[in-house]
């Protein structure tokens, strides 16, 4: 990673209060997503940012510590945590290649025979979370995957939105399909219900910009949480993951992400974004209106004037 401008002479609180000045006229912008009906009803009129150093202090500003439906940041732990069970072998399942169309897109798989092109994607990460399923129920593989985000985050008070995950539940038609023509390819090895209950869960994860931040600590110093000090992938694995989040983490967008902010990032439908900055940061924003491809649209503004303000670049500075 460049070296940014001079860390020590960087005041990340005035920068991120700054940012989140900025963005406090403009609160409002963008459209919320409301194909999940619980979505629907969020205030869009909401910005949070949290920046946490490898040296474990946190800089926030805005509506930081309020949770929200982490929706597809999600797929981030979930990719970790298949990784850590069944290895590189995943990869026989699941490509690792940018999509080039919509986050919930059917078209490619037909022509990939079932063969999802990367994790990110509704289907690639369905596929993951089939896998994290196998020799469990879902209710072991949801309280695994909240076990393992709250041992990540530090913190023993996250937990998962019920309302956001029946509400897609009873909604998902088109992750209902995804799975079905996988299964239909013979890449599915549990019943669609049963994998979408727990993609469902996953999805509808509650957390703070805050506690965000310290979750994905780990991809930002080598694999290990230097807050608990645990290794939690080995520093190969965490690269891997930070590559898969710069070509793949904001579906069709993903491309013009790298171009503006230049670093490693996952989105979600909740407003959501997770940014890392190796060897530098972990960073989440959150604000519910999002742009045409379903990223939070004054999120991405706000990591790229981060982006700008910090010299924090995977590109050089
Ligand atoms: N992009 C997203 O955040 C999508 C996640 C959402 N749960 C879905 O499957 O449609």
């Amino acid at each position: 990673m460049a070296l940014g401008k001079d860390e020590g002479q960087m005041d990340l609180q005035a920068i991120v209060d700054d940012i989140a000045s900025m963005m406090a006229p403009r609160l409002g912008e963008g459209r919320v997503a409301d194909y999940i009906p619980e979505l629907a009803n969020i205030d869009p009129r909401q910005f949070g940012l949290a920046v946490t150093t490898v040296d474990g202090q946190t800089f926030h500003s805005g509506d930081a510590t309020t949770a929200f439906s982490v929706q597809s940041i999600s797929k981030v732990f979930m990719l970790t945590l298949a990784l850590g069970k069944a290895g590189e072998s995943i990869w026989k399942r699941v490509g690792r290649e940018p999509s080039g169309s919509a986050f919930n897109s059917i078209v490619q798989l037909e022509h990939e025979h079932g063969i999802p092109r990367n994790p990110f994607i509704n289907a690639g990460a369905i596929v993951i979370t089939d896998m994290v399923l196998a020799g469990h129920k879902p209710r072991e593989a949801i309280g695994e995957f909240l076990r393992f985000i709250r041992f990540l985050a530090d913190d023993e008070s996250i937990t998962i939105d019920e309302k956001v995950a029946r509400s897609e539940q009873a909604t998902g038609f088109r992750n209902f399909a995804l799975a079905n023509f996988m299964r239909s390819f013979g890449n599915l090895e549990h019943p669609a219900d049963l994998v979408l209950g727990t993609y469902f869960h996953q999805c509808a994860l509650a957390m703070s910009c805050v506690q965000l931040s310290r979750a994905g600590l780990f991809l930002a110093n080598r694999g290990t949480n230097p807050l608990t000090g645990f290794s939690v992938v080995s520093p190969k694995r965490a690269r891997r993951i930070n590559a898969l989040m710069l070509t793949c983490g904001h579906y069709d967008g993903s491309g013009d992400f790298a171009y503006h902010v230049g670093l490693p990032g996952k989105s979600g439908v909740g407003g959501g974004i997770l940014a890392i900055a190796p060897g530098k940061a972990s960073i989440a924003v959150w604000s519910p209106g999002l742009n045409k491809v379903g990223n939070s649209a004054l999120g991405s503004e706000a990591l790229e004037m981060l982006a700008i303000r910090t010299g924090w670049s995977v590109f050089g500075n």
